[in-house]
């Protein structure tokens, strides 16, 4: 089986594109496959499927073999892929997810996709658990306790689960320690991603993130969405932020006109193989 290798600023991903529809053992093929010991290696495994209300069909299997609604980095590398390989080789797609249809827009330099902006859709806002949906104005920061030690966060989903916590530093937080005992909390019972959160200014933030269903990783495209989104609502950023991840930038915007959340950033094809394991 032919498989490619992507990653969006170094959140990385395992690329199959010649199913139909999604295996019936795509939850093990991603716990194989993902695997950085004794398999590929990778924060997911990701079907290009066809789609009859998109130009393409994308699912995310989690490296634990868990399903995701969305993922941010993953939309861009899929809409890459599709443009590369001449699947939709056109400027603007769309990519149909389980979080919904997403509108794409492609900056192609030398006949390849350098640069992806990606229509989010609209942010769910959830709290004191999740997903216990929240109208705006109510209490935006709840507490959430681990190992005795309280944090609060501002729970948004941008079709998977986010809990956004600001902290001093978001540098040197451990996130490994506290990410880990977060995920799993009896706030979430479909688990969530947690991202730690500084805030240099209202236009610039550090993001470290833990993942659901893969720990840490070099950048979530959600969880830069769901930041900018709580930042705005607890009045600590603008709208529109940059977002420091630990692989890279990307840009949001949180938009006034129709509510939607605006993501761009790039999307990098590293290498093509064959998975020769059964
Ligand atoms: N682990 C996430 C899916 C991947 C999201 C992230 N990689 C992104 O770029 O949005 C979840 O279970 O909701």
């Amino acid at each position: 089986m032919n498989f490619t290798k992507m990653n969006g600023l170094g959140n990385d991903f395992i690329i199959v594109a010649h199913f139909e529809t999604l295996p019936e053992n795509a939850s093990d093929m991603a716990r194989v496959m993902c695997d950085r010991h004794f398999g590929i290696g990778a924060d997911g495994l990701v079907f290009v499927l066809p789609s009859d209300k998109a130009d393409v069909c994308m699912r995310i299997i989690n490296a634990d073999g868990s399903e995701a609604e969305q993922c941010g980095n993953a939309v861009r590398c899929v809409a890459k892929y599709a443009y590369d390989h001449g699947i939709a080789r056109k400027e603007a797609l769309t990519v149909e997810t389980l979080a919904g249809i997403q509108r794409v827009w492609l900056t192609v330099e030398n006949e390849k996709v350098s640069l992806v902006k990606v229509d989010m859709g609209a942010p769910i806002l959830y709290g004191p658990s999740i997903p216990v949906a929240i109208d705006r104005e109510q209490v935006i920061d709840h507490p959430i306790e681990a190992e005795g030690k309280t944090f609060s966060f501002t729970g948004v989903s941008m079709g998977n689960p986010h809990a956004v916590i600001f902290v001093d530093n978001a540098l040197d937080f451990d996130v490994e320690k506290w990410g880990s005992l977060l995920e799993k909390h009896s706030l979430f019972p479909n688990k969530a991603n947690i991202e730690f959160v500084s805030v240099t200014s209202p236009q610039e933030v550090e993001m470290r993130v833990w993942e659901r269903g893969c720990g840490q990783t070099f950048a979530c495209g959600t969880g830069a969405c769901a930041t900018v989104v709580a930042g705005a609502l607890t009045g600590r950023t603008n709208r529109r932020a940059l977002v420091h991840l630990k692989g890279g930038d990307l840009e949001i915007e949180w938009a006034e006109t129709d509510d939607h959340v605006y993501m761009i950033g790039p999307a990098e094809e590293v290498f093509t193989g064959t998975w020769c394991k059964r």
